[in-house]
């Protein structure tokens, strides 16, 4: 008999065709997220879940008693009640490494965005407020030759790295929980505190995993420290940040911009007063989303669950459900 598998959203026909070759399945088909009622009802006899974003917990794994495997088409998974899924030796598997590049090109946009006030300056032409003589008015910074500091140098942080260095001849400073020794020597990054960081760069870039180490890295202190000049740029999770205090450093002058794809609340209220800055650059958490990279990352989605449920060991398992530590 096939395994079981509930489908949580809708995924693109390659990966749903992967997953029929190997498992009965059924799915939501709507553009609208599931809601977790009918969530909890539908796994109820099912051995396997591919999803993203909906919280794994103990209620939802008390719902489904067969569940073997919980597939997210994402790399973050903080959404996992790690501890509840380690009492029922609960696989839980993510979308590693095939995003990286994509995101990394993302992040060098806001950098950019923010630097040189592209959204502010489209808006300014489009508006028709372009007078002869006016230039003067529309400066922003270079991109080339400044500091760049990322905050969690892991396989995104490093292809952020690469594109600072090598693209734009930046100086790049990091700070992470263990030392890259192989991204300082490859890409010529120094490591450095957390406080240094902010002290020195003129891009700060936000790119930890959301953990209970790093909810709300980045606050008043933080902000504190950096330059008034500088720029503070977040694609990890939006929980990283105290939103309230990037608003205040923001309005005070304490940093001179941000550029950001994620928010503590998603989507963000349109009334949110960092939405009516005009320094802030804001994206709808679209870091991995471009074509190519969103099949990638639902056929690995696909090939880890059905992995799973052969009885063979996915590729990427958490880290912390592997007991890996990077
Ligand atoms: N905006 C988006 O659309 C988007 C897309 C992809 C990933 N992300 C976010 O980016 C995160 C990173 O992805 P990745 O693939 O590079 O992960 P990764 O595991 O390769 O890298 C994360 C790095 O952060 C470090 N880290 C963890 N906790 C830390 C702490 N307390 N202090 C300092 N460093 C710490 C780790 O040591 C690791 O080097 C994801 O977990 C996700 O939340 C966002
Ligand atoms: O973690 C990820 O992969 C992105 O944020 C997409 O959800």
């Amino acid at each position: 008999m096939k395994p079981k598998v509930f489908i949580a959203l809708p995924i693109p026909p390659q990966a749903e065709a992967f997953i029929a070759e190997y498992c009965e399945y059924r799915k939501w088909d709507f553009k609208e997220p599931i809601p977790r009622e009918t969530l909890l009802k539908e796994i109820v006899d099912m051995d396997g879940l591919l999803m993203v974003g909906g919280d794994i917990d103990q209620e939802l794994l008390n719902c489904a008693p067969k569940l073997k495997v919980v597939s997210n088409i994402s790399v973050g998974y903080n959404n996992f009640d790690l501890e509840a899924m380690k009492k029922r030796s609960m696989l839980g598997t993510n979308t590693p490494s095939v995003l990286d590049e994509t995101v990394a090109d993302l992040v060098l946009a806001l950098v950019l965005a923010s630097a040189r006030r592209i959204p502010e300056l489209d808006r300014y032409v489009k508006d028709g407020k372009w007078k002869k003589g006016s230039d003067g008015n529309l400066y922003g910074v270079d991109v080339h030759h400044a500091t760049i500091g990322i905050i969690g140098m892991g396989r995104i942080g490093e292809a952020i790295a690469k594109r600072a260095k090598y693209g734009f001849d930046m100086n790049v400073f990091y700070y992470n929980r263990t030392r890259k020794i192989k991204a300082e020597e490859n890409l010529g990054a120094q490591y450095c505190t957390m406080e240094e960081l902010l002290q020195k760069s003129d891009f700060v870039v936000l790119m930890t995993p959301l953990t209970p180490e790093t909810t709300r890295i980045m606050g008043h202190r933080e902000f504190s420290l950096m330059k008034d000049t500088a720029f503070f740029i977040n694609a990890s999770r939006g929980q990283t940040v105290d939103e309230q205090a990037l608003l205040e450093a923001l309005v005070k002058g304490k940093i001179r911009g941000a550029g950001i794809d994620v928010y503590e609340q998603e989507p963000i209220d349109p009334e949110h007063p960092l939405l009516k800055m005009p320094n802030v650059v804001t994206l709808p958490h679209i870091g991995s989303a471009t074509e190519k990279t969103r099949l990638d990352m639902a056929m690995l989605a696909a090939k880890n669950m059905v992995q799973a449920l052969k009885g063979e060991q996915p590729p990427n398992i958490v880290d912390e459900l592997r007991g890996v530590r990077t």
